[in-house]
Formats: structure tokens, sequence, C-alpha cells
């Protein structure tokens, strides 16, 4: 699949927002991929999701296990996962950092893919990554539907992206007079209180 046809499911489910959005990272920006949208309809994320597995397995070859950070990646996780092959486990929020819960867990020196929806700073890839380490997991790529960063991002492992995008995004002090009159949406799991 290109950027464009990839951009083309997001359009067609209505999940290419305009706005003022607070990322997960704090950066705000114009544009919010509500992958939510895409992956309602399992067709769709079908679609997405067989097409990052063909590219998981034609950049790295076989792994073990996919392992997806929670909320976002649990769908394009367990699809990619189908499309592997092998199972799919996430991770979630607990006192800050992503931990392993619900039984899952990972035998020493597996090798995992870590699936995540959207990348921007690569903030929560990073925090996966470590979590899956500590689980004894060898990472041997990241993957993701979007990334936003149009390739800049490094999150110490090869990031295998469907789809690469420069979306603009701006740290709270440096909002462009525009963007900063439009009253904000923060859609992520981040900062929700329990
Ligand atoms: O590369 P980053 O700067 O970390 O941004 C991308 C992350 O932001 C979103 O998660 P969020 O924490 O908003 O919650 P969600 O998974 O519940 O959507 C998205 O699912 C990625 O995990
Ligand atoms: O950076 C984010 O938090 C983010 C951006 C985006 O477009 N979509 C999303 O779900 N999260
Ligand atoms: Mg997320």
């Amino acid at each position: 699949m290109t950027n464009d046809d990839v951009l083309d499911e997001f359009r067609a489910a209505g999940a290419l927002r305009e706005g003022h959005f607070v990322l997960s990272s704090g950066l705000h920006s114009p544009v919010f991929l509500q992958k939510n949208l895409v992956f309602m309809r399992p067709e769709r994320c079908e679609r997405l999701c067989k097409a990052l597995a063909d590219k998981i397995v034609a950049t790295v070859g076989h792994v073990d296990v996919a392992v997806s950070p929670a909320v976002g990646g649990i769908i394009p996780g367990y699809e990619t996962a189908r499309h592997l092959n092998v199972p799919s486990i996430y991770v979630e929020r607990e006192g800050g950092g992503f931990k392993f819960r619900r039984g899952f867990h990972l035998e020493p020196g597996q090798k995992v893919v870590m699936v995540e929806d959207i990348v921007t700073t690569g903030l929560s890839s990073r925090e996966c990554i470590q979590a899956i380490k500590d689980a004894g997991g060898d990472v041997v790529a990241a993957a993701c539907i979007v990334d936003r960063s149009g390739g800049k991002v490094d999150v110490g492992v090869p990031l295998i992206a469907l789809a690469s995008l420069e979306v603009p995004a701006y740290p709270a002090d440096a909002l462009p007079p525009e963007l900063a009159a439009i009253p904000i949406e923060d859609p992520g799991s981040r900062r929700l209180k329990g």
C-alpha cells in the first residue's frame, strides 16, 4: 500500500481530523488521525494490517510474537499478528509505565515485533520497547500504521511504517496564533484519570 492508499482509508473513515489536538507527547497539532474510526471496520483494519504484516516479514523475516501498547495499539497489534500467524499480547499503563498484566508474559529471547498504531515522537513506542526488554523479549523491529514524523523518529530499533507523513506539531508555548484560537481536544488515553 502507498502512503496515499493508507490515507485514503483514514479519509474514507472520517478519521483524518482537523482542529486543535493535544497529543500523547503533550505537543499540539492541527491534524489528528483518529485511528479508532478506521479500526472499527474489520475490512479496513484487515487491509492495513495485512499490508503491515507483509512489510514486517519482508523486512525482518519471522518473529515469535507481537506486543502492542494499550489502548491504540491493541486492535492493529492483534490484526497484524493474525496475518503473521503469531500470538498478540499487549502492555498497559500502570503507575506511569507500561506493564504486562492479564497473564501475558514473554519467554526469554523471544523475537518480538512491537506494533503501534500511530507514531509521533516515538515516546510510547520507546516505553513499550523498554517494557518488552524488561520482560526478556528481543525486540527485532517496531511497526506502525502511520509514522507522523516522516521517518525522523528514533525508537532504538528499525521502525517499519506502513505510511510515513510529516504532520506539524508544536510545543504548548510555541503555538501558531491560528491554532491557539481553536478549542483543544485531548483524544488519547495517556492523561485519562481512573
Ligand atoms: O509517538 P508518540 O508521541 O508517543 O505518540 C503516539 C502515541 O499516541 C497515541 O497513544 P495515546 O497515549 O494517545 O493513547 P491511546 O493509545 O489510548 O490512543 C498513539 O496510540 C501512540 O501510542
Ligand atoms: O501523537 C498522538 O498522540 C497521536 C496522533 C494521531 O494523529 N493519532 C493518535 O491517535 N495519536
Ligand atoms: Mg497509544
